[in-house]
């Protein structure tokens, strides 16, 4: 085969002709001044399009009590994600009587963060089965990343695989928390529902926690929410924010 055939057979089994057409009528279209950027962006849209789509994540913080876990309740049943709640998964693995069971049942109790390795397997896991069952692509994380070490272990570990659309936060005195965790202690049977391990939570919250959410408010993925209104009023903001960030995933994936 010469080299004209080879190059026409590739153009041709790779639609090359139409794809680059398409990127210079995008161009034409909008007469810009800068056409190779429009024709770029066309390009790297298009190849995006192209791909299997990634899993989009949201992650879920603020404060023990806030209402994650009440608003992620509302996100499944109203816009169909799966809920991963970390801490739900550590008590899981917690009753597997193992001696990692045992570390787990100390650090809630203490209000520490278990370490990265641990929390990133059970999620990951958790993510594999729900896509590989039930091809699920939207996923909150609730609970995670909970230190700047968490962070830096679902960076290396999970990295640009699975997509995240933002970080939803709910803000909630401190008052208030206490006042709501010591109700849901009276029956959720919870390990550190008490006073002294309350305390320590609202500690490694505010120390370890709170950098974590500074760090994605620059990169501007954070969405801040008044966590002490009713559950329907903040639901009304977490249902707006996380439709507009599942209509943005649609459209470029
Ligand atoms: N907006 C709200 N107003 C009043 N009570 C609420 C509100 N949101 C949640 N609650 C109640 O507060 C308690 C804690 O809520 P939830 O379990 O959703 O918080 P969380 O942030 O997931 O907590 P944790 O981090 O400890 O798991 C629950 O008993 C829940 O019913
Ligand atoms: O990523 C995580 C999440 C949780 N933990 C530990 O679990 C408890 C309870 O977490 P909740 O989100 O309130 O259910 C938390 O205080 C930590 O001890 C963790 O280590 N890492």
């Amino acid at each position: 085969m010469s080299l004209a055939e080879d190059v026409n057979a590739y153009m041709h089994a790779h639609n090359i002709l139409e794809i680059t057409q398409a990127a210079i009528k995008s161009a034409v279209k909008q007469r810009s001044p800068t056409p190779a950027q429009v024709m770029a962006e066309h390009l790297l849209a298009a190849h995006r399009k192209s791909q299997p789509k990634r899993p989009l994540v949201a992650f879920v913080l603020g404060g023990p009590g806030a209402g994650k876990g009440t608003q992620c309740a509302k996100i499944v049943e109203s816009l169909g994600f799966v809920h991963l709640s970390a801490g739900d998964l550590l008590r899981e693995e917690r009753k597997s009587g193992s001696a990692q069971g045992a570390m787990i049942d100390e650090f809630i109790k203490e209000g520490k963060i278990v370490p990265v390795e641990v929390t990133i397997k059970l999620l990951l896991a958790a993510i594999e089965k729900a896509d590989r069952l039930h091809n699920s692509k939207l996923f909150l994380v609730d609970g995670f990343p909970r230190n700047t070490n968490n962070l830096a272990g679902w960076q290396k570990t999970v990295g640009d695989t699975l997509l995240l659309g933002g970080v939803l936060v709910y803000n909630v005195e401190e008052r208030i928390l206490e006042e709501r965790l010591l109700e849901r202690g009276k029956s959720s049977g919870r390990t550190d529902d008490n006073i002294e391990s309350i305390k320590k939570r609202f500690n490694t919250f505010k120390s370890e926690t709170t950098p974590v959410i500074e760090y994605y408010k620059c990169l501007d993925l954070v969405h801040e929410f008044d966590g002490a209104r009713s559950i329907d009023e903040v639901w009304t903001d977490t249902k707006s924010t996380v439709q507009a960030m599942v209509a943005k995933y649609e459209s470029e994936n």
